[in-house]
């Protein structure tokens, strides 16, 4: 039976009813399912606890604040057979489920069977994915999937070009009629980039969105109108953080 890592929260896994609080579907009711793990390690990462592993090398923007450090591995990741995890997501009453991270697309196999599981009770499921871009879905996985939002990632995440846009993975999202493509900007010189991999992969600029940088209401606040203004001179769309204008920066909701 296929396994999921998942993040591990409160002696459960990271799995929780809500909102959507990103992208198109914003404001929608979902059930959010966070995998552990990501191939990538962006500076200002809110899932950090997914990926910044003691004894790694990679920086965050949290190093050097009161009470931050590295997280130890084994504490952080809950493994699962896609059946449990299926059935923990059974205990909600909603049948749209989002599949985040880390990235949630190094395990396909596991949310395969977790779907498949769903399913095979309940026809109506449907499944949204966030991902970063840089890992190809699987056929027999995509068949299943209603919308990716696919957030590539920029030179203000700290990663490697090479590692954070896979030419491959951004030609197939870009010609799937289901991606979205959501760039968190933080400041000027962001755009230059966005324009330049909207050209590059083709992308239409009725997909995509841009969200403003920010862990707390705070950080979200101070770029929203200059992101706001932005999205109207360029047509893109504009993507709040609805879940941390509601809640904070918490996990769990
Ligand atoms: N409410 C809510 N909406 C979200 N949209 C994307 C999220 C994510 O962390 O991937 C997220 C999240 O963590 N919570
Ligand atoms: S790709 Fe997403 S989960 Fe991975 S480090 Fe970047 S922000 Fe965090
Ligand atoms: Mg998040």
């Amino acid at each position: 039976m296929p396994t999921l890592k998942l993040a591990k929260l409160n002696d459960g896994a990271e799995i929780f009813h809500t909102l959507q609080g990103e992208g198109v579907n914003t404001g929608a009711p979902a059930i959010f399912v966070r995998s552990s793990l990501c191939n990538l390690h962006c500076r200002w990462c809110d899932t950090d606890y997914t990926w910044n592993w003691l004894g790694t090398p990679w920086p965050h923007d949290k190093d050097g604040e009161p009470g931050y450090s590295k997280f130890d591995k084994a504490e952080y990741i809950l493994e699962l057979p896609a059946t449990e995890v299926a059935e923990a997501v059974r205990q909600f009453p909603c049948t749209h489920v989002i599949m985040t991270g880390g990235e949630p697309l190094l395990q396909q196999a596991g949310w395969l069977a977790m779907i498949e599981a769903l399913k095979a009770t309940d026809a109506s499921y449907t499944f949204e994915v966030e991902t970063n871009g840089t890992q190809v879905p699987s056929a027999e996985l995509d068949a299943h999937i209603n919308q990716y939002n696919v957030s590539p990632k920029l030179a203000n995440s700290g990663n490697a070009e090479s590692l954070r846009v896979s030419e491959k993975s951004m030609r197939w999202f870009a010609s799937s009629a289901k991606s979205w493509f959501k760039f968190v900007i933080a400041e000027d010189s962001d755009l230059e980039e966005i324009l330049q991999l909207i050209e590059r992969f083709s992308i239409p600029k009725e997909k995509i969105l841009l969200m403003p940088e920010g862990r707390t209401p705070a950080e979200q606040q101070a770029r929203r109108l200059w992101v706001a203004n932005l999205c109207i001179a360029q047509g893109f769309r504009f993507c709040d953080r609805l879940h941390v204008q509601l809640w904070g920066d918490k996990r769990g909701v």
